[in-house]
C-alpha cells in the first residue's frame, strides 16, 4: 500500500516505521514546512493518507485528500467542530473518511467498559462522576479527543448529567461532568473515570505506555479502509 502522511510529528513518524515494517511504502511525510511536496504527488498512485496533524490544520489536510479521491484515516483532535464540513466533502466525492479520537484498541475496549460502568452507575445515588486526563506538555488541546469521547459515553447513560466542562472553567449547569486535564511529561495518555461517594470511590484507568498503540490501531484501519466508502469509525472498524 502507498500510504501519505499528513502530519510527521511524533505520530507521523511512528506510523511510518511501523508501516515500512509492515511492507507499505511512505509516499510522503508532509510537515508544514513542505506542504509544496504535495503538488509534486500523484494522487492516483496514494491509495490512503493517514492524517495527524494539529486542530488548525486538519480539515486543509483532510479536504485536500478528500477532493482527490484519496481515502483518509484521521487522528487529529482538536477540530470536531467542523466535522460536518468534512462529511459534507465525503458524500460530496463518494469518498472514504475515518475518524477516531483514539486508534489504541486498547482504549477502546476501555471505551465500552467505560459505557458499560456507566449504565450501572445510572442505576444508583450518592456518587460523583469527574474525569482526569493526562498527556505530555506538547498537546495543543484540552481536553484530550479522548476524554471528551469518554465523557459523551458517561452522559449517553447518566441521566443527571447532560454536558461537560473542563476543570477551572464554569459549568453549563449543575449536572455537568468535570474533566481535569493535566499535563506532564512524557505521558503518552492516561484517561481516569472516578466515581466517588462517601463511603468509596470507584476508578478505572487506561494507561498508554507508548504511541505503539495510536499509531498500529491507525495503520490496521489504513489496510482496512481500501474499498470501502462513507463516513467511518471505530464501531465499523471492531467486532465487538
Ligand atoms: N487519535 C489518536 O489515536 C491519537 C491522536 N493524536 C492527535 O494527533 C495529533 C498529532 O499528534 P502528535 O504527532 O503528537 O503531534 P506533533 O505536534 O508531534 O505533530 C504534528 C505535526 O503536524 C505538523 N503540521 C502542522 N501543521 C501542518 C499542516 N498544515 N500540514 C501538515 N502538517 C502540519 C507539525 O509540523 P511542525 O512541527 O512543522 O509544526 C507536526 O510535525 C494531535 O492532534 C493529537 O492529539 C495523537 C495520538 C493518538
Ligand atoms: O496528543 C496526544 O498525544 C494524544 N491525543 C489523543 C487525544 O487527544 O485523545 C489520543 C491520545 O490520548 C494521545
Amino acid at each position: 500500500m502507498d500510504i501519505l502522511i499528513l502530519g510527521y510529528g511524533k505520530m507521523g513518524k511512528i506510523i511510518s516505521e511501523i508501516a515500512e515494517t509492515r511492507g507499505h511504502r511512505i509516499s510522503g511525510k508532509i510537515n508544514i514546512d513542505n506542504r509544496d511536496e504535495l503538488n509534486s504527488l500523484d494522487p492516483s498512485k496514494i491509495d490512503v493518507a493517514i492524517e495527524f496533524s494539529q486542530p488548525e490544520a486538519a480539515v486543509e489536510n483532510i479536504s485536500w485528500a478528500m477532493t482527490r479521491g484519496i481515502p483518509v484515516v484521521s487522528g487529529t483532535t482538536g477540530w470536531l467542530d467542523r466535522k460536518s464540513e468534512i462529511e459534507i466533502l465525503t458524500a460530496k466525492h463518494n469518498g472514504s473518511f475515518f475518524y477516531a479520537s483514539n486508534y489504541s484498541i486498547g482504549v477502546n475496549i476501555f471505551f465500552k467498559v467505560n459505557e458499560f460502568l456507566a449504565k450501572l452507575m445510572n442505576e444508583i445515588s450518592g456518587y460523583q462522576a469527574s474525569l482526569e486526563e493526562i498527556h505530555h506538555t506538547e498537546k495543543k488541546d484540552a481536553p484530550s479527543g479522548t476524554a471528551i469521547t469518554l465523557a459523551e459515553g458517561i452522559i449517553r447513560n447518566v441521566n443527571n448529567l447532560n454536558s461537560w466542562h473542563l476543570n477551572g472553567q464554569s459549568p453549563e449547569s449543575e449536572h455537568s461532568l468535570p474533566i481535569t486535564a493535566k499535563r506532564i511529561d512524557p505521558a503518552p495518555g492516561t484517561h481516569i473515570i472516578r466515581y466517588s461517594s462517601e463511603i468509596d470511590q470507584i476508578e478505572i484507568t487506561h494507561t498508554a505506555h507508548s504511541r505503539q498503540g495510536f499509531a498500529l490501531g491507525a495503520i490496521l484501519v489504513a489496510e482496512w479502509i481500501l474499498g470501502k466508502k462513507g463516513v467511518l469509525s471505530m464501531d465499523d472498524f471492531l467486532s465487538f
